[in-house]
Parts: structure tokens; C-alpha cells; sequence
């Protein structure tokens, strides 16, 4: 089978993706790029993650057309291929609608960095998108979705906050490849639990000092990094 090993981390990680519980029926999706050769590996559109093997992986080409696979790729495919051309230190893309952080994305609401487990994943504020206008909805909705995360992200580094909230609609995530993009959106539900209960708890909105934000980042994914992790934004 062509594009066996991009096809098959693909499978990997939207099965990790099921497991994590993140997506139920057929919600959500994983895509991974291999930029030498153009191409883009993507979940097939509303099949189970249960029945899925390697050979569902669509692949196209950064068009959006098919080039190998006999099913119809996700429906969010030029939402993936747009956040490529917009980051190009990204390897992979994930969407999901996973519970915490839609509730987030749907009320309209960004994530400041309320506490260290925040920092750790995500250097600063988790931004929400603006709403897409009626005529965005109306003509290339799925591609405007990408647009409008791009616009949100800003000159932020993609791969120092690998997330953003689609307003309306729920999270996407990035990684250096389809592993680290699921490992971000794990994270990222995680991070949107807590910061849902300690905006209860607290009755207001909490945000940590730059000092401390800074420290956590670092330290995980800075270049002084002591922990031999390594560095997240190692080009693909
Ligand atoms: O956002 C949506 C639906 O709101 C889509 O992401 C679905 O959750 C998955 O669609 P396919 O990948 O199966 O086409």
C-alpha cells in the first residue's frame, strides 16, 4: 500500500484519540503532512474509529484532492490543510470535541494560563476564536474555520500554544506529528477541566503571573530544558 508509514501513524494516533475518550461516535479527527512529497493523511469522513484500519486513510494532496483512498476524507480536511499552510512547523493536526474544551470554545470564552499545569502545555492564553460571519458560513466555511484559528494564533509561536477554540464549533490541536497532536489535545481538555472548576471556586477569572508562566514553559520545552525533553518545535 502507498504512504503506508504516514497512512499508519495516522491510524495510530485517531485510535489513541478514541481511547483518550476525547471523541465519541465518529466526532473528531486526525491528520498528519509530509511536506517533502506534498501530501496530507486524514481520517475517512463518519466511520467509526472502531472499524477503521490503514487502508481508510484518505490522502491528498494540499489541494484537498484525492490521490490514494477509496473513501471520502474528513469533512474538516481543508480546515487541516489551511493550518498547514498558515504553520508550516506543524505536523499534524486534531480536532475534537472533546467535552471541556468545546464547552469553552461554544460559550465563546478563551482560556487564560490559570495555573502551572497550564504553563507546562501551553505558553500563554488558549485563544477562542471570532464567529464566522454569515458569508464566511456560506462560501468555504470549512477553510474559513482555518482562517479564522490562524487569525486567532496570531504571531504566537503554533507549536508554543498548539491549540485554539473555534467559536461555536470546538478545539483544535497541533503537534510536531500525529502522536504530539493528540498528546496537545489530551492536554488541552485536561487544562480546560480545571480551568472550568477554578473559575467556579474562585467566582472570578484567575490568571497566573508572567514570571511563573514563563518558568513552567520553559522548563519544559525552553531550550534550557533539564529534562532532556525534546524541543517541541524541531522542524518537520
Ligand atoms: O466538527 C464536526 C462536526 O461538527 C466534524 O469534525 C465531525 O466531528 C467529524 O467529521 P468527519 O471527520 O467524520 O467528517
Amino acid at each position: 500500500m502507498k504512504y503506508s508509514a504516514l497512512r499508519k501513524a495516522v491510524l495510530d494516533a485517531n485510535f489513541e484519540l478514541y481511547e483518550s475518550g476525547l471523541v465519541i461516535s465518529t466526532f473528531g479527527n486526525v491528520s498528519a503532512i509530509d511536506r517533502q512529497n506534498g501530501i496530507v493523511a486524514i481520517k475517512p469522513s463518519g466511520v467509526s474509529y472502531k472499524a477503521m484500519n490503514t487502508s481508510d486513510i484518505v490522502v491528498t494532496d494540499l489541494d484537498g484532492t484525492i490521490i490514494d483512498g477509496d473513501m471520502r476524507p474528513s469533512s474538516d480536511l481543508d480546515t487541516h490543510i489551511e493550518l498547514y499552510k498558515s504553520f508550516k512547523a506543524i505536523g499534524a493536526v486534531v480536532h475534537t470535541h472533546s467535552f471541556y474544551a468545546t464547552a469553552w470554545a461554544q460559550s465563546g470564552r478563551a482560556i487564560p494560563a490559570m495555573g502551572t499545569t497550564h504553563a507546562d502545555y501551553f505558553n500563554g492564553t488558549i485563544p477562542v476564536t471570532r464567529q464566522l460571519t454569515d458569508a464566511e458560513i456560506r462560501d468555504d466555511y470549512v477553510r474559513n474555520t482555518g482562517r479564522v484559528i490562524a487569525e486567532a494564533l496570531g504571531n504566537n509561536d503554533p507549536l508554543a500554544i498548539p491549540a485554539a477554540l473555534v467559536n461555536d464549533h470546538g478545539p483544535f490541536c497541533w503537534g510536531v506529528d500525529a502522536a504530539d497532536a493528540v498528546h496537545n489535545a489530551e492536554m488541552l481538555e485536561a487544562v480546560a477541566r480545571i480551568a472550568f472548576h477554578s473559575r467556579q471556586i474562585s467566582q472570578e477569572s484567575l490568571e497566573i503571573s508572567a514570571a511563573l508562566l514563563d518558568r513552567h514553559f520553559q522548563r519544559k520545552h525552553g531550550k534550557s530544558a533539564t529534562y532532556g525533553q525534546p524541543a517541541r518545535s524541531k522542524q518537520v
